[in-house]
């Protein structure tokens, strides 16, 4: 398929889409959105791909919403077309997990979709945000809820209230990020990272993430069943049998996805 705000490539068994707006910082406009959707569908669709990584530009992973697009809209615009909601959230009902490889301003929606994703690789260089305090609005792609979760209240409300962005380091050792690393090894590294959980069983890996998911929605007891049904589970598929028949025989697996 040809896109016009993205490009998609595939490294093996990783499907890597690169947003793709340089002259406007990779800005969130609707036809971006929709690209964005159609080839989460075209990857999640494809049996040889088992992670996807999504990442941006050196300078800009997203500078959030398309504020040109958004300006005049009325509250009506908004309201009747669920903004926001409407084809954003793909990221978060993708089966496959889904890597950010975060490079540059995350802000806005673009903190807000790296924040869907399942974890955070971050480039050196860069700054996450929730600016929209200062241009009149607010969050609107759940910013206000996942960074809470992410950072705990007191970040994420300094960050909401007042638009300061942070860097890096301050956001890894906050935990909105897993890792840092320098900016020229970015994609090698989130692709490299994606690329053995691809490696890995494929039912297995779902079932890992639903059960990290669960956490977020799930009072903790709950959370603890859940999970040991997913892990009782996992003793129904060949792979598990594999897996550790492979660590007794001092041996790799050979994992089937079944
Ligand atoms: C999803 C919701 C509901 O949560 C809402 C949002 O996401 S609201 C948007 C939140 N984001 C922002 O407020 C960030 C806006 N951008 C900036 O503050 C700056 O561009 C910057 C700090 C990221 C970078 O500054 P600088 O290096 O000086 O570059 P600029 O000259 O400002 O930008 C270059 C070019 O990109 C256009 N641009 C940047 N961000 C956006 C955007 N969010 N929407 C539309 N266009 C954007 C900017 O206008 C420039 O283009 P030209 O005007 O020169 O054509």
């Amino acid at each position: 398929m040809a896109y016009e705000n993205i490009t998609v490539e595939t490294h093996r068994h990783v499907g890597l889409i690169t947003l793709n707006r340089p002259k406007a910082l990779n800005a969130l406009c609707s036809a971006l959105i929709r690209e964005l959707g159609q080839a989460l569908d075209a990857f999640e669709a494809d049996d040889e791909i088992g992670a996807i990584v999504l990442t941006g530009s050196e300078k800009a992973f997203a500078a959030g919403a398309d504020i040109k697009e958004m300006a005049s809209k009325s509250f009506i615009d908004a309201y009747l077309a669920d903004f926001i909601t409407n084809g954003w959230e793909r990221i978060t009902t993708c089966r496959k997990p889904v890597v950010a490889a975060v490079a540059g301003f995350a802000l806005g929606g673009g903190c807000e979709v790296a924040m869907m994703c399942d974890f955070i690789l971050a480039a050196d260089n860069a700054k996450f945000g929730q600016p929209e305090i200062t241009i009149g609005t607010i969050p609107g792609a759940g910013g206000t809820q996942r960074l809470v979760r992410a950072v705990g209240k007191a970040k994420a409300m300094e960050m909401v209230l007042t638009g300061r962005m942070i860097d890096a380091v301050e956001a890894e050792r906050a935990g909105l990020v897993s890792r840092v690393v320098p900016l020229a090894e970015l994609i090698d590294e989130a692709v490299k990272v994606a690329d053995k959980i691809a490696s890995l069983s494929r039912p297995v890996v779902l079932l890992a993430k639903e059960a990290v998911n669960a956490a977020f929605e799930t009072p903790l007891a709950q959370g603890i069943r859940f999970e040991r049904r997913l892990f009782h589970a996992t003793f129904a598929t060949e792979d598990q049998k594999e897996g550790m028949a492979a660590f007794i025989e001092k041996r790799s697996p050979a994992f089937r996805n079944r």
